[in-house]
């Protein structure tokens, strides 16, 4: 059996700092990412994270290279608003606001209708609003009781509102609907954005079943039966890479054989950015993960601080970040929260770091963790011995995930509502977001009326 002692422990942040930087010291690079790369990171993006895509289609993305404007716009002399177009030259002589004979003009020579945003007819340089003209129904004699104020008055000039050239999307900027349009109006018709992520998913356990197939208990070996468990964690993962702007790849179930993990995950990272190995990562009998990583790559920790997801591992096999996340979908949620979403958001050039937001606790969390010994708790022999306890007096040793039911209340706070049951019971499904409430000696819980910085689920 494998010596578990040497495995490596870090928080979740040290986990995707460690692996953000070791990609980054990768000999190719690793492209750009993070915080100081969104603020200026023009020309530093690798080539094969880039790809075009329509205007259309850009919203959502991330932009890869500056998007310039490829032509002056407005375009010519337009009329602001809906106008009669007349020659500054009429009313130059004039006493401020007082209105030529207009009797003898000719519509086209001496006047002419122009519309909001059109271009000017030619030969006319000034606009008045059309409420301050009287049209003859016949459209070709009009008299006016309002004057222009200057040269170019109700007129916007050519290249007022951008020029040639100007910068209207920086690299790493997101693509929102009024970017797309900005970019649009300097006739854009396709922009360059960073490709999506591909995620592949590699599922392990010669228990799992794809769910749908039929329920034979006496054929245990080719059938949803006893002992067996549904593979639910494909759609959990595929669904979130989706949401999070990737391409999901997937792998069949791969049985829990150290040769067939090898070769599944030597797939992986040919066809993906990002790799997510499932289960296999604890201390069974026919737990594979961290072995077959070690042996690929470089190993970056084995396990975290926090529960669920204790047994969320890292590496990078041939420049391509390992993910390894435990067993069951309930846990594996958060684990994919923590640790695929900041990579997909750095490989996307967005911060890694994923968003919290204070919210006022407004019970206390109930006493959690098990029972006193001798009174109905567990003996040392079902508990599990602290592993890796390398934090500093004082620090959390251990974070427990706790689910929160989040809502504005009449004083317009944000207040959050411990959710009683463990991640995954029917209870579970009420929370709508989650704290990592730290333990350890000298650690106090939040108390009611404490501010907490917890993320939405
Ligand atoms: N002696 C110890 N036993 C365990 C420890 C420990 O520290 N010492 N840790 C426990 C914790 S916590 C977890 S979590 C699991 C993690 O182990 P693995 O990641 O190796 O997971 P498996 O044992 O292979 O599976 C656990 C569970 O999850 C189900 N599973 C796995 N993959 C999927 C999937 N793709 N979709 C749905 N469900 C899946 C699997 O069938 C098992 O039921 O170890 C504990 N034990
Ligand atoms: O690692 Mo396990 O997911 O703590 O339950």
């Amino acid at each position: 059996m494998r010596d578990h002692s040497q495995h490596i422990q870090l928080s979740r942040e040290e986990a995707v700092a460690a692996t953000l930087a070791a990609l980054d010291a990768q000999p190719e690079g690793f492209g750009w990412r993070g915080r100081a790369a969104a603020a200026n990171h023009a020309g530093k993006v690798a080539r094969k994270l880039v790809e075009r895509v329509s205007l259309s289609e850009s919203v959502g993305r991330v932009l890869a290279y500056d998007v310039c404007a490829a032509n002056d716009m407005p375009s010519a002399l337009t009329c602001a608003m809906d106008s009669i177009a007349l020659h500054w030259s009429d009313f130059a002589d004039l006493a401020d606001g007082e209105v030529p004979d207009t009797s003898s003009w000719v519509r086209g020579r001496d006047w002419q209708f122009a519309n909001t945003g059109v271009a000017m007819p030619e030969g006319f340089d000034a606009a008045i609003v059309i409420e301050h003209a009287q049209v003859s129904a016949d459209e070709q004699h009009v008299v006016i009781d309002a004057a222009p104020s200057k040269p170019g008055a109700g007129t916007r000039p050519a290249g007022s509102a951008m020029r040639r050239g100007d910068v209207l999307g920086r690299a790493g900027q997101l693509i929102t609907p009024d970017l797309a349009a900005r970019m649009g109006s300097g006739n854009n018709g396709s922009v360059p954005v960073v490709r999506r992520p591909r995620v592949a998913f590699i599922p392990t356990g010669n228990e799992l079943v794809a769910p749908g197939v039929p329920f034979d208990p006496d054929r245990a070996s080719s059938f949803a039966a006893r002992g067996r468990n549904f593979e639910t964690n494909s759609v959990l993962v595929k669904a979130k890479c989706e949401q999070w702007g990737g391409r999901f790849v997937p792998f069949d179930i791969v049985p829990d054989r150290r040769d067939a993990i090898e070769e599944a995950i030597a797939q992986a990272v040919e066809q993906a950015d990002i790799v997510v190995l499932n289960a296999g990562s604890s201390k069974g009998s026919d737990d594979w993960s961290c072995e077959v990583m070690e042996q690929m790559g470089q190993m970056i920790c084995h396990q975290t601080n926090h529960g669920p997801g204790h047994h969320s591992s890292f590496a990078i096999v041939d420049g391509t970040p390992i993910v390894g996340i435990s067993g069951p979908s309930a846990g594996a949620s958060f684990t994919l929260n923590f640790y695929l979403r900041p990579l997909m958001r750095a490989f996307s050039g967005l911060d890694p770091e994923v968003p919290r937001t204070p919210m006022v606790l407004a019970e206390a969390f109930p006493a959690g963790g098990h029972g006193p010994k001798g009174h109905g708790g567990p003996v040392r022999g079902e508990d599990r011995p602290a592993e890796h306890p390398a934090h500093k007096p004082g620090e959390p040793e251990f974070f427990g995930i706790k689910l929160l039911r989040a809502e504005h209340a009449e004083d317009g706070a944000l207040r959050a509502w411990p959710v009683p049951g463990r991640p995954g019971s029917p209870e579970s499904f009420e929370a709508n977001a989650y704290y990592m409430l730290p333990n350890g000696p000298g650690i106090e819980a939040p108390k009611p009326g404490d501010v907490i910085w917890a993320e939405w689920r």
